[in-house]
């Protein structure tokens, strides 16, 4: 799978962590920023994960920031865009086989290294399930497009 990974700051420590392990697994992964500890204002790395999501040059993202909270705010404002922030497993699981979210949002200061990595893996395990979660997806999107200019 090729995913795009974006952090600020406060998610820098733990992207590198995930970087790492998903390479290892065999995974692409594109790596958005931030490079360094350096403050910085996540906005920035939600909006670029969520455009290489949006534009289809990953398959999927993710974002990490101090609580995984503003991120995927940012993330979520993109049109297209379903950013689920996650703390453990079952809902990594069901963001994708239930929700088809395309990014998921991790809190480097809420969730542990050991944890996010057992998080990453069932996510990129799991399957978009369709049936009756395309009609609830297909209405989430209807609801952005109702609100769009
Ligand atoms: O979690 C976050 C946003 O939801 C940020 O990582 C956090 O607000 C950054 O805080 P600081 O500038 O004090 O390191």
């Amino acid at each position: 799978m090729k995913i795009a990974i974006g952090a600020d700051h406060g998610g820098f420590g733990l992207k590198g962590t995930i970087i790492t392990h998903l390479e290892e697994k065999g995974h692409e992964v594109i790596d958005l920023g931030s490079y360094n500890t350096d403050s910085v204002d996540y906005p920035e790395f939600g909006e670029k994960v969520a455009m290489a999501v949006k534009n289809k040059e990953v398959d999927r993202g993710i974002v990490i920031c101090g609580t995984g909270l503003g991120i995927s705010i940012s993330a979520n404002k993109v049109p297209g865009i379903r950013a689920a922030l996650v703390s453990e497993t079952f809902s990594a699981r069901m963001s994708i086989e239930h929700n088809n979210a395309n990014i998921l949002a991790l809190g480097a200061r809420v969730t542990g290294p050991d944890l996010a990595l057992e998080i990453v893996d069932v996510w990129t395990e799991a399957r978009f399930l369709g049936d009756r979660h395309e009609r609830r997806v297909n209405k989430i999107i209807d609801i952005e497009n109702k609100y769009s200019k």
